[in-house]
């Protein structure tokens, strides 16, 4: 059997991606949308509460194409904690005019292929890595892979030196974007229905695209790499929800 990798794991992370049934809530009265955006705003506030203590963080964002209208992607501690903030979103009225179009449950994950000093989990590096506040960029990036088992290309067959020399060229062409894209991986093996989900941040929407390219070259994702449905979209700031949800 060949090593499996062993894995730092970091907050509990939710993708929740929705779309507006605009037509019901065009018929709500002004002054009920108006109420129900400031319960939506309250909602966030909350979050924003626990984000500043670094007990959490999320994210905003909406959804180019008809896959979905927006996006929370929500990081927590516990499983527990990540289900009650849904239920909670669920409660609101603003949910109500929304349809769910699909989610992801997954961890932060760091693998051991690149080792580090001492506890890792003591690591400031590896801290700030597993439990993200995740940033403001202008745009995400977001979908679901595997890695292949399939005959001759299976990843879980191979010895763990192999598996970490690729992840080394994997990692070499990453640091390239340094600085112009971040990279959230967040693993869900026994979560969800792939293996990890990959979410990017970037300022430039056009660098989501030379990085995954590029990597559709290197040997990991060309030969080892499946790929679910890619969701792009626009960083919505909160006064900014108002003109989202004017109509
Ligand atoms: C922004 C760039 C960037 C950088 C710097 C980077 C670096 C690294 C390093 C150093 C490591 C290994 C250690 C660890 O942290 O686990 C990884 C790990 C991983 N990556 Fe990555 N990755 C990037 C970006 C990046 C992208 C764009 C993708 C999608 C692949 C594609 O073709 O679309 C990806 C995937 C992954 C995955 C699924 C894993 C876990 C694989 C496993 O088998 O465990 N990743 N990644």
């Amino acid at each position: 059997m060949a090593e499996p990798a062993q894995t730092l794991d970091g907050w509990y992370s939710l993708h929740d991606f929705r779309a507006m049934d605009w037509t019901s809530w065009k018929m709500l009265p002004s002054e009920e949308r108006a109420a129900a955006i400031a319960e939506y705003r309250r909602f966030l506030d909350k979050l924003n509460t626990t984000q500043a203590a670094k007990e959490g963080s999320h994210a905003l964002y909406t959804i180019v194409g008809q896959k979905a209208d927006f996006m929370m992607m929500i990081l927590r501690p516990t499983m527990e904690e990540l289900n009650e903030l849904e239920n909670e979103f669920n409660k609101l009225k603003i949910a109500e005019f929304t349809i769910p179009t699909f989610s992801y449950v997954s961890v932060v994950e760091l693998g051991n292929y690149m080792p580090t000093e001492g506890d890792p989990y003591e690591n400031p590096y590896v801290q700030e890595r597993i439990y993200p506040i995740l940033p403001k960029a202008k745009h995400v990036c977001f979908y679901p892979m595997d890695k292949r088992r399939q005959g001759n290309d299976n990843w879980y067959m191979l010895p763990m030196e192999d598996r970490r020399a690729m992840m080394k060229s994997h990692g070499m062409i990453g640091r390239q974007y340094a600085g112009k894209v971040k990279q959230i991986i967040t693993g869900s093996v026994g979560f969800d229905d792939y293996e990890w989900g990959v979410t990017l941040f970037a300022d430039d929407v056009l660098q989501f695209k030379k990085l995954v390219y590029e990597m559709r070259f290197d040997e990991v994702s060309a030969r080892y790499g499946e790929f679910g449905a890619f969701y792009v979209g626009n960083l919505l700031e909160e006064d900014g929800i108002e003109k989202f949800l004017h109509v």
